[in-house]
């Protein structure tokens, strides 16, 4: 039996279209975007509210320091890329690197994409010009196309139906793997054991050494790997596009409040947190987990006010701040937000994005990223919470299971040069594969020297 919407509930969701919001799409038809809401919320959630619940304990295990997050994939997913190749390799590339990390915490690793509903980009500019032709921004797949052509780049709210479908059937074919066999964790293994054994990788064997005996203790004491052949996975995206966004959103039957059933968990993005903001409000109407990125301006008033607004209750989980505040940068101020965040005993689940805060452009015009310098945000984000006491819970970052060369370094070596390779990115710089599992290999060493 459905229990029905608590007082007020369905007024609340609607209360964002008064409020300022931020790189939301020109639609040029209000009447076509009308259709499109209709058929959304017509069309079946793409996840159940109980699924997010239990993502909410999870994250507030890891708030706790009983658990750890890592959430991967594309800076933007594309139509075109949403095939069993791409997905595959992305959800393979997060397993091996989640069993490097359960092995370097000792704790469980809570897996997320960036996956099934990431097709929507705030941009710098609202403009994009090309030898001298200005066309409005791409601004993702569930907005325009990439393609630099006037038409191309109008935004079509029909493409929120496609997104929806393509999410759908990412999320289909990711709960096929999680949970039929692929993420076994005896597989896994061996996918890593078949990485370190690349010269290039060497210095990692070690650490996969005590592992394989480590997995050999388990089976001589009896462990039964059969119950390691799934695994729980969590989806989520930025919540940019409420127009997206608030059709998928549903009361649960079983509690009468509203879940955003597009994804498990959703974030805000370092230019929608405006406390005031249409995206702060939805939010903080919905049940889901949520997160929110904080960047080198962030004060802890700012931190204190979104606490306020997003979990007043003080639930553990519920509330995620990603940092993302640069290499060079993190260890002035991130401490200050952690002491008064600290301070206040509420509860908030800190993580990670090692990306953002380090975005450069490349001699050739590349825009890239330093491993180096992610890998020291990284560092400074341990070293942050180790100063004042508080739990690095989590990472977060932007990857892909292929071998593009869009991030300078890793082991291989990118250089400017060799950006050009094999650059496919729309939006943001990837780590590839390698740099990836390179990444999980030397963030463990780092967990477990702290
Ligand atoms: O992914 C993050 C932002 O959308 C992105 O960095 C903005 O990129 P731009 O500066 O190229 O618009
Ligand atoms: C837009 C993004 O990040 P931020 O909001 O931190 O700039 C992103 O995660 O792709
Ligand atoms: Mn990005």
């Amino acid at each position: 039996m459905s229990t029905a919407p608590e007082p007020g509930v369905l007024a609340g969701l609607e209360a964002w279209r008064d409020l300022p919001r931020r790189h939301q799409p020109t639609w040029p038809d209000d009447e076509a975007l009308g259709r499109v809401g209709t058929e959304l919320a017509s069309l079946p959630p793409l996840v159940f509210a109980g699924e997010a619940d239990v993502l909410t304990a999870r994250l507030g295990a890891a708030g706790r320091g009983e658990a750890f997050l890592l959430q991967g994939g594309d800076c933007a997913e594309t139509f075109a890329e949403a095939t069993a190749d791409n997905i595959r390799n992305k959800i393979k590339t997060i397993l091996q690197m989640a069993v490097v990390l359960t092995y370097g915490g000792s704790l469980p690793v809570i897996k997320m994409g960036r996956m099934a509903g990431q097709y929507a980009k705030p941009r710098s500019s609202d403009e994009e010009t090309r030898d001298g032709v200005t066309l409005p921004a791409y601004r993702g797949d569930a907005v325009n196309a990439y393609d630099f052509t006037s038409d191309c780049r109008v935004p079509d709210p029909r493409r929120l139906v496609e997104a929806y479908h393509r999410s759908a059937a990412t999320l289909n074919l990711i709960r096929a793997f999680t949970t039929g066999g692929f993420a076994d964790l005896r597989r896994v293994h061996e996918w890593n054991r078949g990485f370190t054994a690349n010269p290039a990788y060497a210095r990692y064997e070690e650490v996969a050494g005590e592992i394989d005996r480590a997995m050999r203790f388990m089976a001589a004491c009896g462990a039964d790997f059969d119950a390691l052949r799934t695994v729980e996975f969590f989806a989520s995206h930025e919540a940019l596009l409420l127009d997206y966004e608030r059709p998928l959103t549903r009361i649960d039957s079983r509690t009468g409040t509203a879940y955003d059933c597009s994804a498990h968990f959703l974030w805000i993005g370092e230019r929608t947190r405006q406390i005031d903001g249409a995206h702060v409000d939805f939010l903080s109407r919905v049940r889901n987990p949520v997160g929110v990125k904080l960047g080198p301006t962030t004060t802890a008033d700012d931190a204190l006010a979104l606490m306020d607004k997003l979990n007043p209750n003080d639930v553990p989980g519920r509330l995620t701040f990603i940092t993302r505040m640069g290499a060079g940068r993190i260890r002035e101020t991130l401490p200050p937000l952690l002491e008064k965040v600290t301070a206040s005993g509420r509860p908030v689940t800190w993580v990670c994005d090692p990306m953002h805060g380090n975005t450069i452009t490349s001699a050739s015009g590349f825009k890239t990223r330093r491993f180096d310098d992610v890998l020291d945000e990284v560092r400074g984000f341990f070293e942050a919470h180790r100063s004042v006491g508080s739990v690095p819970a989590g990472l977060h970052v932007e990857l892909t299971g292929d071998d593009v060369t869009e991030v300078l370094g890793g082991s291989e070596a990118i250089d400017d040069d060799g950006l050009a390779r094999r650059y496919e990115t729309l939006v943001d710089p990837r780590l590839n594969h390698q740099q990836s599992l390179e990444m999980a290999f030397l963030v463990a060493e780092m967990i477990r020297s702290s």
